[in-house]
């Protein structure tokens, strides 16, 4: 049985699949102290959270079984991705569920703040008719500037159009072409920041983004410009911002987050030119609904052992190459596993090489299982898809990934090459149409062995006997032959023997093969 634990309010029809499956225990606890969430994730095997539950190093090194933290949302500020990857913890959110919501709420404040609706609803209750103070401006014909053109900017920017405002975007990712295919002007930051008479934020918070509007932002800006930020708090510095509207260089702001939530003594509420609200960007039936059931679908399928959808902390594997990739995966853990158990020395590279077939996907993901595969064997069972490739690095170990033409008459062909500081070896493998995978190449010697169930590989000198002597002191141990493959350069050299067996030979039986005449060098392995 599955533990999660959801920390913060989701939609209850939206994660009904998590709580109809049979294999899941859904533990709800939103508003948690920091004391209770850390018991709590103890034992939970995922975590999904929205914006509010702060997913530090500290909670996550405390989830012992933690395998995913699922965001229902976009934003993964509050979540320590460096430590979830150090866990081996994928981080998975929603990225598609609020688009829509988040943008009419941008659209909402951005009318509220050109009209001044909640200043003049709060008049009009504290029994005011005070229709002079409220004049606004019209957004017809006015500059919107959007900073971020990603999937909300970008909705955004449709709605906007839709109110005849004149659009220039900033992104570092938007070309002039893009910009011109989406009907938009494309502008440096400064230029939008000095044409634009409504500007709004759609970045993520990263370092990059970190008080990107800033005093100097703010004075390159037109007088009387006004400010929206929909996206995350800590992208507008609030404390230039407050300054920037106290001289009057910013006429107005609608801000739906702040650098610090729940922004219950932010002095920016108190001015007048202040439109706000608890971050209420996604909150709606649909989005809620919408990340929920994203989010609950790549938990289970994590949980079952697949692959997430939306990975925020691995690279993903398109959909429309999953099918093509995932026969491949077993292969590559495989010979990883394989050539890990036999390789002598401490570790410095893993080169994988892909050839025929191969060569027309995007790799990486199989390259990923290899080396997990492989680290598995050196570090221990931490070592998973998330945490495999930052564990090389911190262990020096260099990952090379190459696609070759050799594809020695195979259709495809999957080679893994593990360099130590005492030898270099390699394995290679197939996929063969309806039989599965095959190792057809140890070390160059030519084989066909079923990467599978307990084996023995042997070095050995091609000599009349050589093989006899082996399979007589096997018999002696009690261990069956199932199959056996021999391969070698030239008659009377050196050659391997690679044999399927059908259970465990212990170290003593291993002791006595390698003392063997004629045999160099014994090792078993269990994939
Ligand atoms: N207020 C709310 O309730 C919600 C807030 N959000 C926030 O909105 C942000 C944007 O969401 P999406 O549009 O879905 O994400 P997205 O990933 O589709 O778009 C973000 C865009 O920002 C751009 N960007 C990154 N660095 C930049 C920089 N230095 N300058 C300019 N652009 C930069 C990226 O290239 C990308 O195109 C999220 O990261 C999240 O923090 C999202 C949903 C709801
Ligand atoms: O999706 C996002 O990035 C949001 O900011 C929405 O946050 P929430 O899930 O409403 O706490």
């Amino acid at each position: 049985m599955h533990r999660v634990l959801i920390s913060d309010p989701l939609s209850e029809d939206g994660i009904k699949p998590l709580l109809e499956a049979a294999d899941t225990e859904v533990i709800q606890k939103p508003s948690m102290e920091k004391e209770e969430l850390l018991e709590e994730v103890a034992k939970a095997d995922a975590l999904i959270v929205r914006s509010q539950t702060q997913v530090t190093k500290e909670v996550l090194e405390h989830g012992v079984n933690l395998k995913i933290v699922g965001r229902a949302g976009v934003g993964v500020d509050n979540i320590d991705l460096d430590a979830a990857t150090d866990n081996g913890v994928v981080v998975v959110n929603a990225p598609d569920g609020n688009t829509i919501s988040t943008a009419e709420h941008t659209m909402a404040m951005l009318m509220s703040m050109a009209r001044n609706i909640p200043q003049a609803y709060h008049s009009l209750q504290q029994g005011n008719w005070d229709r002079k103070k409220y004049v606004g401006v019209e957004l017809k014909n006015k500059t919107l500037g959007v900073v971020g053109f990603g999937r909300i900017g970008r909705v955004v920017t449709r709605r906007a159009k839709g109110h005849r405002m004149n659009v220039i975007a900033y992104d570092p990712f938007l070309t002039r072409e893009k910009a011109e295919k989406a009907g938009v002007e494309h502008g440096t930051l400064d230029e939008v920041l000095a044409l634009a008479d409504f500007i709004t934020v759609h970045t993520p918070l990263i370092a990059a983004t970190h008080h990107l509007i800033n005093k100097d932002a703010f004075a390159k800006m037109k007088n009387g410009a006004r400010i929206l930020n929909c996206a995350r708090g800590g992208i507008i510095e609030e404390e230039a911002l407050y300054e920037a509207l106290q001289s009057g260089k910013i006429a107005g702001a609608a801000l739906d987050v702040f650098e610090e939530e729940p922004a219950i003594n932010n002095k920016l509420l108190e001015l007048p030119q202040v439109v706000s609200v608890p971050h209420l960007g996604a909150s709606t039936v649909e989005a809620q609904e919408n990340v929920a059931v994203d989010v609950s679908n790549d938990v289970m399928e994590v949980l079952r052992g697949g692959n997430a959808k939306q990975p925020v902390n691995i690279p993903s594997i398109p959909e429309e190459m999953q099918d093509k990739l995932t026969p491949y995966i077993t292969l590559s853990e495989k010979l990883g596993a394989f050539l890990g158990s036999i390789v002598r020395g401490g570790l410095n590279n893993i080169n994988v090489y892909y050839s025929g077939e191969l060569t027309d996907v995007d790799p990486t993901p199989l390259t990923r299982k290899v080396v997990k595969s492989v680290l598995q064997l050196f570090v221990g069972n931490r070592v998973n898809d998330v945490n495999s490739y930052k564990i090389a690095k911190d262990k020096g170990i260099e990952i090379n990934e190459q696609k070759t033409t050799s594809t020695k008459g195979f259709t495809n062909l999957l080679t893994v090459e593990l360099e130590t500081d005492e030898e270099t070896r390699s394995i290679a493998g197939t996929l063969l149409n309806g039989l599965g995978a095959r190792v057809v190449r140890l070390d160059g010697y030519s084989v066909d062995v079923i990467p599978e169930g307990h084996l023995i590989s042997i070095h050995h000198k091609d000599q009349p006997g050589a093989i006899g002597r082996v399979g007589s002191l096997l018999a002696e141990h009690d261990v069956n032959i199932a199959t056996m493959q021999v391969g070698r350069t030239d008659i009377g050299g050196a050659a391997i023997m690679i044999l399927t067996i059908d259970k465990e030979v212990g170290p003593e039986c291993q002791e006595h093969l390698a003392h063997v005449e004629d045999i160099n060098r014994v090792q078993y392995l269990k994939l």
